[in-house]
C-alpha cells in the first residue's frame, strides 16, 4: 500500500472476546492499513457491549471506541461483516470450521488462527516470516470452489511458528534438513481463557498437550514445502519434490505445559541432509543475517529482525525476551554442537502475538501488498 493511499480497509474479528481476539483488537486498534469494523463471538456475548462481556487480560486498556461496540453473532449477514475487506478469526476450533466456511461461501476473505483448514490442500498455511509465497494458491482455491472473492488463509500452530522460522533460516543458508527433534515448554495462555486450572499448573509441569505434537510434526512440512509445480500452484507437495530432491523432514515433537503466562520455548536439535554440517559460527551467522519477504515488503508488522540471536548463555527466556520487537520475532540462543544430530539450540516465540494474531495480521498486510485484499 503506497504511503499516499490513506484509505483503510474495514476488518472484522471473529472470536473477538477470547485470548487471541483481544490481541487482534490491541494490534489493530491503531493500524495503518486496517480499521476494526465488526466484532463477533458466541451467543453468550452477542448483542452486548464488548467492554461488558470481555474478560480483558492485556496490560493496555480496551480501546475507547471498542468498549461500547456491540458484539455480533458469527454469521456473515450479522451487522458489519459484509462491508469488511478481511475478517480475522480467533474462533475456538470446535466452531471455526463451520463458521469460517459460511463466511467464505458469502464471498468474505478469512485469515484464521484456528486449526480447521490448515491441512486443506486448497488453503495456504502461512507463517509470514517464512512462506508468504504460498499465497499464490489463492486463485486456485477460489476457482475450485466457484468463488469470486472469498477465500481462507490459515496461520500455523504457535509452537510450529516458533520452530519453522529458525529452520527456514537454516534451509535457506545450508539446504535441506533431514531430522528435527523438538521439546516445547508452552505457556498457559496457549490454551485460551480460563485454560489450565491453577491447581494443575502451579508448582508443576504437565507433559501432555492434546494434539499438539501431531500439529508440529505435520505443519512443519507443509510450511517448509512447496508446490508440485511452482509455475502453476495447485497443490502442496509437503516438502517432497522429486526435481529438487527434497524429501519430508523427519520431525519428532514432545510438548509440555509450564507455569509461564506468555511465550512458548522450543528445545531443538537438527540434522542436515548434507554429509558435512556447517560450523556453529556459520549457523549463528545464518540466524543473524536471516531476511524475509515481509521485511522486503516493509509491511507494518514486520519486525526489524525476524530472528534475534542471543549471545548470553542463559537466554532466551520468556519473561525477558517475549516482548522483543513487539512480540513479532523469534528469539534464538544456546546454539551449539549436538553429539547425536548436528546442531542444537533454544527458540522462543510469543504464542499469542507471532504465534497467533500478529501472524494473521502480517499475512493480511502481505496480501494487501500482493493485491489479494483490496
Ligand atoms: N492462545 C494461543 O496462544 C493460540 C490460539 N490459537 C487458536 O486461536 C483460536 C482462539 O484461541 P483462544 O483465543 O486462545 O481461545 P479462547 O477460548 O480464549 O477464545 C475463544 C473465542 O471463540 C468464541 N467462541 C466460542 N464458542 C463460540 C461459538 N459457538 N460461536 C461463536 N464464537 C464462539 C469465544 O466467544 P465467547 O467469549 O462469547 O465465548 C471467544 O471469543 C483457537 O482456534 C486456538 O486454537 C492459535 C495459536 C495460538
Ligand atoms: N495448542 C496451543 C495453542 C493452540 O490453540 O494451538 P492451535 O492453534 O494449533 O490449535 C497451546 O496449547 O499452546
Amino acid at each position: 500500500m503506497s504511503a499516499s493511499d490513506k484509505k483503510q480497509i474495514k476488518v472484522g474479528i471473529l472470536g473477538a472476546t477470547g485470548t487471541v481476539g483481544q490481541r487482534f483488537i490491541q494490534l489493530l486498534s491503531n493500524h495503518p492499513y486496517f480499521v476494526i469494523h465488526a466484532l463477533g463471538a458466541s451467543e453468550r456475548s452477542a448483542g452486548q457491549q464488548y467492554g461488558k462481556v470481555t474478560k480483558w487480560k492485556l496490560n493496555t486498556p480496551i480501546p475507547e471506541n471498542i468498549k461500547t461496540k456491540i458484539v455480533q453473532d458469527c454469521k456473515p449477514d450479522a451487522e458489519g461483516f459484509k462491508d469488511c475487506g478481511v475478517v480475522f478469526s480467533g474462533l475456538d476450533q470446535s466452531v471455526a470450521g463451520e463458521i469460517e466456511e459460511a463466511f467464505r461461501k458469502a464471498e468474505l476473505i478469512i485469515y484464521s488462527n484456528a486449526k480447521n483448514y490448515r491441512r486443506d490442500p486448497l488453503c495456504p498455511l502461512i507463517v509470514p516470516l517464512v512462506n508468504p509465497s504460498h499465497l499464490s494458491i489463492i486463485p486456485h482455491q477460489k476457482k475450485t470452489l466457484g468463488l469470486e472473492k472469498g477465500y481462507i488463509v490459515t496461520n500455523a500452530n504457535c509452537s510450529t511458528t516458533g520452530l519453522v522460522v529458525p529452520l527456514h533460516a537454516l534451509e535457506k543458508a545450508f539446504g535441506p534438513l533431514e531430522t528435527v527433534m523438538v521439546t516445547t515448554l508452552q505457556a498457559i495462555s496457549g490454551s485460551g481463557y480460563p485454560g489450565v486450572s491453577s491447581l494443575d499448573i502451579l508448582d508443576n509441569v504437565v507433559p501432555y498437550i492434546g494434539g499438539e505434537e501431531e500439529k508440529i510434526e505435520w505443519e512443519t512440512n507443509k510450511i517448509l514445502g512447496g508446490f508440485k509445480d511452482e509455475s502453476s500452484p495447485t497443490d502442496f507437495d509437503l516438502h517432497i519434490n522429486e526435481d529438487k530432491k527434497l524429501k519430508a523432514i523427519n520431525v519428532s515433537a514432545t510438548t509440555t505445559r509450564v507455569p509461564v503466562i506468555d511465550g512458548h520455548t522450543g528445545i531443538v536439535s537438527v540434522k542436515f541432509s548434507t554429509s558435512t554440517s556447517p560450523s556453529i559460527e556459520e549457523i549463528e551467522k545464518a540466524f543473524r543475517d536471516f531476511k524475509c519477504e515481509a521485511q522486503e515488503l516493509n509491511v507494518p508488522s514486520a519486525p526489524p529482525q525476524a530472528i534475534v540471536l542471543h549471545e548470553a548463555q542463559d537466554r532466551p527466556q520468556p519473561r525477558l525476551d517475549r516482548d522483543l520487537h513487539n512480540g513479532a520475532c523469534v528469539s534464538v540462543g544456546r546454539v551449539r554442537k549436538c553429539n547425536v544430530l548436528d546442531v542444537k539450540f533454544v527458540c522462543l516465540i510469543d504464542n499469542v502475538r507471532l504465534g497467533a494474531a500478529t501472524s494473521s495480521i502480517m499475512n493480511a498486510e502481505i496480501a494487501v501488498e500482493k493485491g489479494l485484499i483490496v
